[in-house]
């Protein structure tokens, strides 16, 4: 059995970690870490684990988190890149939910983030945790950065038109607008997530630039072999709705590119990956299609047969954007079959 640690338990992945992994077959919860809420039960704060999690929140000092195989980070930006060096010492590997391994360009991270990197060093080891990118340096790596919600949904509707060998599309124009639901923000987010002021309303945020962007464009260069550059504008918008994110892709062909047939370009794509479906053409894929599983939908159009290629990508974010996704990974860095303890059906209506 693989024994799990998680620090930042008691947050929205925190409970969606602790919900896939309470049914995972080869799994040993072992510690779960909360500053505030130390000593409570996780079945008091969480009722939806009762019977299933019989633990208690600790502090992160007096955690064994030393004692754990890996050690799930579901906490905010900066704390994992704190405690990785002990834990890597002591042979414990990591999954980091935030982004402190992600940004390969430390000046970058200290841009976007407004701290500076507590371990370059550990940093260039760690392997970006986007399974379908990376599955292979995913199976060695000690240390997981796992890709961020929006970035997750936008690089895998924009892969299949970047690998190929020569641009297919105006790689300086992408557009990739993008929804999200509330949870999205966290449990403990601002003022702006309140009921009053989420529900029954929807707005962008974040377009002169939101610390997804470098993540993005470090992703979908490093598709082209960081062989061509990217030019990508992305509007994230908060909607109405707990869980999910649809993501909205816009590029314009080139004019070599016009023949193909692109729906069979990405089925072909991605024919070896049990997360990602491609629907039939023509379709458009719901949120609630993949509601609480680590399922990703993407439907390819090409409206009129015109230049230009409209791809759309529902996530759920707390799963394949997060927790499914990190555990997805841990499947992979243990050896075992990557849908182990994945297999969950969308819940709807
Ligand atoms: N929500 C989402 O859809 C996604 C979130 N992420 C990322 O995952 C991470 C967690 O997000 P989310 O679960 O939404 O956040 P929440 O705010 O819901 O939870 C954060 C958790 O971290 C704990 N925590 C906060 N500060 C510290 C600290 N300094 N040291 C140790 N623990 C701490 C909190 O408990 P306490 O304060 O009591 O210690 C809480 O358990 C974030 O980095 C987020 O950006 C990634 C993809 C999607
Ligand atoms: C709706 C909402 O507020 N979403 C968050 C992104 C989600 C998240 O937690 O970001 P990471 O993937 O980088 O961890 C935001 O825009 O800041």
């Amino acid at each position: 059995m693989i024994k799990v640690g998680i620090v930042g338990g008691s947050g929205y992945t925190g409970v969606e970690l602790l919900r896939i992994l309470s049914a995972h077959p080869e799994v040993r919860l072992t510690t779960i870490t909360a500053r505030g809420d130390n000593g409570t039960k996780v079945a008091d704060m969480f009722p939806s684990l009762r019977g299933i999690v019989d633990l208690a929140f600790v502090a992160p000092e007096e955690s064994n988190l030393k004692d754990c195989d890996v050690v799930f980070f579901a906490t905010p930006h900066g704390v994992a890149m704190s405690h990785a060096k002990e834990l890597l010492d002591a042979g414990v590997k990591i999954i980091d939910l935030a982004a402190d391994f992600r940004l390969k360009d430390t000046a970058e991270f200290e841009k976007w983030y407004g701290m500076p990197h507590a371990c370059p060093d550990i940093l260039s080891e760690a392997v970006y945790g986007l399974v379908e990118v990376n599955r292979e340096a995913i199976k060695k790596a000690r240390v997981v950065g796992l890709a961020g919600c929006y970035p997750t949904s936008v690089q895998l509707g924009f892969a299949p038109l970047l690998t190929q060998g020569k641009a297919l599309v105006n790689e300086s124009a992408l557009i990739a607008d993008c929804k999200s639901g509330v949870s999205g923000a966290g449990r403990r987010a601002a003022v702006g997530t309140l009921f009053p002021e989420s529900s029954d309303n929807f707005h962008a945020y974040g377009v002169k630039g939101h610390r997804h962007l470098p993540e993005i464009v470090q992703g979908l260069k490093a598709l082209t072999g960081n062989t061509r550059d990217i030019g990508l504008t992305f509007v994230p918008h908060l909607t109405p709705m707990i869980r999910g994110i649809h993501s909205t892709l816009y590029a314009t062909l080139t004019p070599e590119a016009r023949d193909i047939d692109f729906q069979a370009l990405y089925e072909n794509h991605y024919r070896n990956d049990p997360f990602v479906d491609v629907m039939p053409a023509g379709s458009h894929p719901e949120t609630r299609s993949v509601r609480a599983s680590n399922y990703l939908r993407i439907a390819v159009h090409r409206p009129g047969n015109s230049d230009t290629l409209v791809i759309l990508v529902v996530e759920d974010n707390l799963v394949k954007g997060a927790a499914g996704q990190g555990v997805q990974s841990m499947n992979l860095m243990f050896g075992l079959d990557e849908t182990t303890g994945l297999k969950q059906v969308p819940v709807l209506p």
